[in-house]
């Protein structure tokens, strides 16, 4: 029998699994990519024999999948499952063992991540009794250096104290984004970097010297960019206006902030963007126009807190696919000097700036589960 450890990647609109043995290079990774865009959830199924697709109904139907596949085709035996966790608040940054008091902490920070944080919770909690080791890794771990003054509101510090200061997430998305530029941009490792993550939720962090020094979400994921099907950037005072106009409490304005707006809202079509970018439907474009919009201005913000920019680069299931909003971005953006290569942009080349560009663009396609494997293993290595 193969020892292996599985890892659970739930983000907002898709779930990702990989298996992994435990001894590196050791047996087959089996990959499990679940859309939940797509109209009956697409499961699909990848190793070395086979690329094949799989209907699934839910994350812990796909997650039973892959540990049977394993089982049967690879001889495995699970011994350990790691999960993507969204947050970690004020105390939990790197890998940690999941046991009674880190998940009644994971509980605690519901609220702060609607859109994944019951999620994963169902899954482990599924798995408190089984003797699988069960690990939890934060996405907001890789945002802790980013400085205290660009962390804090303006709002009484006894929230401060709350914990309402800015976290940001995609932590282990931009840490895999590292790992990317140490493979195709090795001299670039400890420049200064821009990493814009597009996908369902979006985005974008500053990077120096291998350090996150600002990133667009905040206390929740619901900050800056506008996304699939949340908001971003809003006036403050807007959910108060309408909580009273419509009398609704504030779990339904969570709901709404989180779930029926952004793309979704101001397109009235889909929060896929591969919808709307196939769509003649003015609203689509309009919608398309926003999401620009913001992106660009959060990006401009974050050259110039880096002070310019080096390496920037895409990722994310919109960043890594669609050439034209790479285009549109980047276009924008030609004030600082950026340029893109149209030919390998179009063909999702990993290197798309064009030869007279100031700045490396880079597509960086992020594998969380990767990092989260690596990180396991080096912890049952060593302990730590
Ligand atoms: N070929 C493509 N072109 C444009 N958008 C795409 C393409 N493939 C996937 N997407 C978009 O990527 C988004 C999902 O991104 P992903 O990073 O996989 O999701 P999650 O945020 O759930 O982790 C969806 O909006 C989907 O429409
Ligand atoms: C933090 C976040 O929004 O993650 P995802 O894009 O995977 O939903
Ligand atoms: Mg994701």
């Amino acid at each position: 029998m193969v020892d292996y450890i599985l890892v659970a990647n739930g983000g907002s609109s898709s779930l990702k699994v990989t298996a992994s043995p435990l001894d590196k290079g050791k047996g087959t990774d089996v990959v499990i990519h679940v859309d939940f865009l797509l109209n009956s959830a697409v499961c699909l199924v990848k190793d070395d024999k086979s690329v094949r697709d799989v209907e699934i109904k839910n994350g812990t139907e796909a997650i039973n999948f892959c540990v049977e596949y394993i089982k049967e085709h690879y001889n495995a035996r699970l011994i350990a499952i790691g999960h993507r966790v969204l947050h970690g608040g004020t105390e939990m940054y790197d890998l940690l063992s999941v046991d009674t008091e880190v998940l009644q902490k994971i509980k605690n920070l519901v609220k702060f991540g609607p859109l994944h944080q019951p999620y994963v919770l169902e899954n482990m909690e599924k798995l408190k009794h089984s003797n699988i080791l069960q690990y939890a890794y934060f996405d907001t771990g890789f945002h802790r250096t980013i400085p205290m003054h660009r962390r804090v509101y303006g709002i009484p510090q006894q929230y401060t104290k709350d914990g309402m200061i800015k976290y940001g997430f995609h932590g282990i998305a931009y840490e895999s984004v590292m790992e990317s530029i140490s493979n195709i941009l090795p001299h670039k490792v400890h420049s200064r970097i821009v990493a814009v993550h597009i996908g369902s939720g979006v985005s974008a962090c500053a990077i120096n010297d291998g350090r996150s020094v600002d990133t667009t979400m905040g206390t929740t994921p619901v900050e800056g960019c506008m996304m699939g099907t949340r908001c971003g950037e809003v006036d403050p005072a807007i959910p108060l206006l309408i909580q009273e106009m419509y009398k609704i409490s504030a779990t339904e304005m969570h709901y709404i902030l989180n779930k029926e707006s952004g793309l979704k809202a101001i397109s009235g079509i889909s929060n896929d963007m591969r919808k709307l970018l196939s769509s003649d439907a003015e609203s689509a474009k309009f919608a398309i126009e926003v999401f620009l919009y913001k992106i660009v201005k959060e990006i401009a913000g974050l050259i110039t807190v880096l002070g310019g920019v080096d390496v920037l680069t895409f990722s994310g299931g919109v960043g890594e696919n669609s050439f034209y909003i790479r285009k549109r971005i980047i276009d924008a953006l030609s004030i600082f000097g950026l340029s893109l290569d149209d030919s390998t942009n179009e063909k999702n080349s990993t290197l798309i700036s064009s030869d007279n560009s100031k700045t490396h663009i880079a597509i960086a396609k992020v594998n969380e589960e990767a990092i989260i494997i690596n990180r396991i293993r080096t912890f049952i290595r060593t302990g730590r």
